[in-house]
């Protein structure tokens, strides 16, 4: 049998890398330790035969696709077992790390959800003596579960839930229904055949009051025989763009009892004669979203990498057209305009793992925090979670959609992997919060600072340079740092555009709600440009940071990388920086911004040249020619437009 040979134009270029890629390698995973334990899972996986398959999954029914799917889990789940049995040196229980595993298997696996979502809420919301009674047996998928908020009528406006859970003091149970066919449960994954419970949530009602959204552990189908149990109507929702394995389904109730003691209660309470014990916020309910949306952040990069590695690959190996005439086609790899659209996609993967990283060190510490009743870095946490979810998925699947363009017929090709990493990431710029809701959201916070920033007020860290941002004028100069002033600057001016924008409309007669849906373009537009420069803040910061102990070859070609994705937002969004403004807080004067020293006056600034001489993707180093961003701006007078 033919034994398979590495192409010769990889080699080549594998053989060209300038620094040591197992210290790539550990930088990516996180450290010796994480790569040791990857491989240790991913040796336990590659040798399992029934995890290949033998008939591409295109060409298999739905229902074969789902119990493929589902074999595929239980083994995977199994072999976790039996590891953390023997060696237990590896945290397979923590969800993240189950979710990684599950996700060797290309199939999205039927019970994502149970480990994504019902054992977080599980961790999150469930009181001690609830966790001591469900959290084991959820582990080790004695009960497996998903997460139900969704439903036909309503997936954004949670407030709009139609499902009722309806207090019995007499039996001290609660009562769920399905009202209207609007009401039906609708999207959660494992739901069509694969849970036999879940997390509803649905209003609550005790003495005729409503109390609003809470989360029920519920049981739907019997653990003997997989039935749905009396009053649960459920089943699949159908085929989907991608996501096909998810096992997405639907949820009705029909006067469905469950005993009191299964509303999860860490946070408020109903006791047995109906009262209701309100918690310290009503936003702890939306706790278990805000986790996901942190954990996607990490997700897109992953699966940007997965994408970007397939097409720097494919660019090594593909040779196309004859510039000159008699000579060998050259490796598409060498077209700039390859190396343009490659390149961005493996700097954002690493720009959005570090920055993920970054976000879920900020939200470990708020649990702490919440733990110990102190709520207050919850709301700056809540914008950060959405904006970054909503722009790391956005980016994520847009440049997976670059790469597999950017590999001509063959990226369209299901063996090339790229539809099923383009299916799951489109799905992640929907699910958890749909991308224009979540940039709303965080624009609602930045409305917020502003106000505060005009008071003078000290504000949040991620918002702090609203205020300082006019007292120390930055010095102008060409370097990174003053890129990422540049786009505070650009996030303020956005800011207050969408704030000036707000008053306008109020001022013209709007109230406030349709004043806020008049300017709430700008407001996506604000959202985007503060999330865009905490990316870029947080990338290069990061890289500083760890470049200090690695080495210096790795140092420098992870400073270029981010150096790279620093250029080419400057570039995107060069409208944005030309009609940047500071607004000093007193709003008294106009002045552009320029990027050369502060005391020139109507002239041309200096260029910026970045010039990238090499990046490296994993084991294929390739160089870029001069990927030369020449970036001006003007410097004008306050009211005297220049000469320029
Ligand atoms: C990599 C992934 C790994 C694992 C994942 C597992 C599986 C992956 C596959 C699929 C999973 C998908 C699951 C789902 O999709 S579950 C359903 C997700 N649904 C949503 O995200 C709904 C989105 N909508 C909202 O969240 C609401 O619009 C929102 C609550 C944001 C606003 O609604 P509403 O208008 O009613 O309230 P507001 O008045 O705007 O806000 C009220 C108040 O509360 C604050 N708030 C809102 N949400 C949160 C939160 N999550 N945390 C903290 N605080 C929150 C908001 O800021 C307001 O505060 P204030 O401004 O002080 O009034
Ligand atoms: C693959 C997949 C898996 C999913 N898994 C689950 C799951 O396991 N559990 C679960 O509960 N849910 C799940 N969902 C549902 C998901 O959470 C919702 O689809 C999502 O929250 C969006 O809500 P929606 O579908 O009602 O869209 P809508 O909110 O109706 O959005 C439609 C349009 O309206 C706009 N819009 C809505 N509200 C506003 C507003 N206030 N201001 C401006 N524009 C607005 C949106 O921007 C969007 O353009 C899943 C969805 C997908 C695609």
């Amino acid at each position: 049998m033919a034994v398979n040979k590495v192409n010769e134009d990889l080699l080549r270029e594998r053989a060209r890398y300038t620094f040591n890629i197992e210290e790539l390698t550990n930088f990516i995973d996180g450290g010796e330790e994480g790569t040791r334990n990857r491989r240790e899972v991913e040796d336990m996986v590659i040798h399992v035969k029934e995890l290949h398959d033998e008939v591409p999954e295109d060409y298999l029914s739905h229902k074969e696709r789902y119990e493929n799917a589902v074999k595929k889990g239980c083994i995977l789940i199994d072999l976790l077992k039996e590891h953390v049995l023997r060696h237990s040196s590896f945290d397979a229980y923590k969800p993240s790390n189950m979710y990684r595993v599950l996700s060797m298997a290309k199939e999205v696996s039927p019970v994502l959800l149970h480990m994504g979502m019902f054992v977080p809420t599980i961790f999150g919301q469930a009181s001690a003596e609830q966790q001591e009674e469900w959290l084991h047996k959820a582990l080790m998928l004695e009960i497996i579960g998903t997460y139900a908020q969704t439903e036909l009528g309503h997936g954004t406006f949670l407030r709009g839930l139609e499902t009722t859970a309806t207090y019995d003091p007499s039996t001290e149970e609660f009562v769920l229904h399905s009202p209207t066919l609007t009401s039906y449960k609708w999207w959660p994954g494992g739901l069509g055949q694969t849970a036999n419970h879940c997390i509803v949530v649905a209003q609550l009602y005790s003495r005729e009051k409503c109390y609003g959204v809470h989360a029920f552990l519920v049981q739907i189908r019997d653990s003997e025989t997989h039935m749905p149990l009396p009053g649960i109507k459920v089943g699949d929702i159908g085929p989907k763009l991608g996501f096909q394995t998810a096992n997405n389904g639907f949820l009705g109730f029909d006067h469905f009892r469950i005993p009191r003691k299964n509303m999860l209660m860490r946070n408020a309470q109903v006791l047995k004669d109906g009262r209701y014990v309100k918690s310290k916020s009503d936003k702890l309910t939306y706790g278990t979203m805000m986790l996901v949306r942190v954990m996607i952040v990490s997700d897109a990069a992953y699966e940007l990498s997965r994408a970007a590695t397939i097409a720097a690959r494919y660019s090594a190996v593909r040779r196309q057209s004859m510039p000159r005439p008699g000579q060998p086609e050259p490796q598409i790899l060498d077209y700039v305009t390859q190396q343009h659209k490659v390149f961005i996609a493996i700097a954002t993967s690493h720009a959005l793992r570090l920055t993920g990283g970054w976000l879920w060190d900020a939200y470990s510490s708020l649990t702490h925090d919440l733990d110990q009743g102190n709520l207050d870095q919850l709301p700056e946490l809540h914008a950060l979670a959405c904006c970054l979810k909503a722009i790391s998925s956005r980016d994520s699947n847009s440049l997976v959609e670059q790469c597999r363009m950017s590999c001509g017929g063959h990226g369209y090709m299901s063996s090339s992997n790229f539809p099923t990493i383009y299916g799951a990431t489109a799905a992640t710029v929907t699910y958890e919060g749909e991308y224009t809701v979540m940039l709303l959201q965080t624009a609602r916070y930045l409305m917020k600072a502003w106000k505060e920033a005009l008071g003078g007020i000290v504000l949040t860290p991620t918002v702090a340079y609203m205020v300082t941002y006019n007292k120390a004028k930055p010095a102008w100069v060409n370097t990174p740092e003053a890129i990422i002033q540049g786009f505070h600057a650009v996030a303020v001016g956005k800011v207050k555009e969408a704030a000036d924008g707000i008053e306008y409309h109020q001022n013209s007669g709007k109230d406030y709600e349709d004043a806020w849906n008049a300017a709430s373009v700008m407001l996506v537009k604000a959202s985007e440009c503060y999330c865009r420069a905490i990316i870029c803040e947080t990338f290069w910061k990061e890289i500083q940071k760890h470049s200090r102990s690695m080495s210096r070859n790795l140092a420098v070609v992870l400073q270029q990388l981010s150096e790279l994705y620093l250029s080419y937002w400057v570039l995107e969004r060069s409208g944005d920086f030309f009609q940047v403004r500071t607004v000093p807080l007193t709003r008294t004067k106009f002045e552009f911004v320029s990027f050369a020293s502060p005391k020139c006056h109507c002239q041309m600034c200096t260029g910026f040249v970045a010039h990238i001489t090499s990046v490296v993707v994993l084991a294929v180093q390739v160089s870029i020619q001069n990927l030369t961003l020449t970036f001006c701006t003007r410097k004008r007078n306050e009211f005297d437009i220049g000469s320029c």
